[in-house]
């Protein structure tokens, strides 16, 4: 506490002291496992474990191997999600996708039948990001990804921004269940495109490769509600932002984000291959790699570093 009686925020600026953070998070790395469901991610470093920090004065402060660069996978559920309610808005989006936390695994079918007749209940699990992304405009599948990658591209400031063919083909290739999810939808209205051609489409969205920086600044974004300090830009409009950024925080971690939320309390989301992005309202984005995965599908070592950063710095927003 300071005197005045608000929480101290402490500022992170020490490198040191986020490599040591990094060695104690490692320790809990042999006890996930790499994602193989997607055979391409298999091929990942189990014992990496890395961490960027943007800050809005435009430091950033990177430890670990940050030069990796790996697949989005879910993190890019946020992204498409920002894009579709910016292309279609808000009615439009939530008559076809819910609101609410599944409790389920991120690739469940289960509350598909039982709760909404085919209506997905959040855009964070899988066949919620399916619908989404059958939501995003264009005259092509080819024009579509593009649009996206090139609002990636602006919101990393990175114009050469590109995708793993081999990530994205390997998951086409083997996506049963998320042809059947696809399936399901399209029974119900909720799709109407094909759905071989939608899996290209989000197959080649999860496989667009990222490094722990680029995720920071991302993450960055978010945390100032769609402005990108840098560019002195607002990229996202600020409504948008904050829902997405609401997502993050009730649906973020697939079912382990209400134990996330107490352990850390920050906007943050996952994918397979290891990464999280995290988001610290008005404060800054964090970028965590670390392919190690525990039986949620969450990166093992890089929640136990999300969770050491948020009691060293005060992160959570309860
Ligand atoms: N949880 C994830 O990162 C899942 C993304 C992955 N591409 C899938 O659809 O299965």
């Amino acid at each position: 506490m300071t005197q005045n009686g608000f929480r101290e925020e402490k500022e992170v600026h020490n490198l040191e002291e986020l490599k040591a953070l990094i060695e104690e998070a490692k320790e809990f790395i042999p006890y996930g496992k790499v994602a193989n469901y997607i055979p391409a991610l298999a091929k990942a470093n189990k014992k990496d474990l890395s961490l960027a920090v943007f800050l809005p004065d435009g430091r950033h402060f990177e430890a670990g191997n940050t030069s990796i660069r790996f697949t989005l996978q879910s993190i890019s559920k946020v992204i498409s999600l920002a894009l579709v309610l910016m292309d279609r808005g808000e009615d439009y989006v939530f008559e076809r996708v819910g609101m609410e936390p599944t409790g389920d695994p991120f690739n469940s079918i289960a509350k598909l039948e039982v709760r909404s007749a085919g209506k997905p209940l959040n855009p964070m699990i899988n066949a919620g990001a399916l619908a989404v992304t059958s939501m995003i405009k264009g005259h092509s599948i080819k024009d579509r990804f593009q649009r996206l990658l090139n609002f990636m591209r602006v919101l990393t400031d990175n114009k050469d921004l590109s995708y793993s063919k081999e990530v994205a083909t390997s998951e086409f290739e083997t996506a049963h269940l998320n042809r059947s999810l696809c399936y399901f939808m399209k029974e119900h209205g909720i799709i109407t495109e094909d759905v071989e051609l939608l899996l290209d489409l989000y197959t080649k969205q999860c496989s667009i490769e990222i490094n722990c920086l680029e995720m920071a600044r991302i993450g960055l974004i978010f945390a100032l509600d769609g402005w990108d300090p840098i560019s002195k830009k607002q990229l996202i409009p600020e409504k948008i932002a904050k829902i997405c950024n609401t997502f993050m925080v009730t649906c973020g971690m697939y079912n382990a984000s209400g134990e996330f939320a107490i352990k850390v309390g920050i906007p943050a989301k996952s994918g397979v291959s290891g990464g999280v992005m995290g988001a610290v309202p008005r404060r800054f984005g964090i970028g965590v790699y670390g392919p190690s995965l525990d039986e949620k599908g969450n990166s093992i070592a890089g929640i136990k570093l999300l969770e050491l950063l948020a009691s060293r710095y005060n992160l959570s927003i309860f």
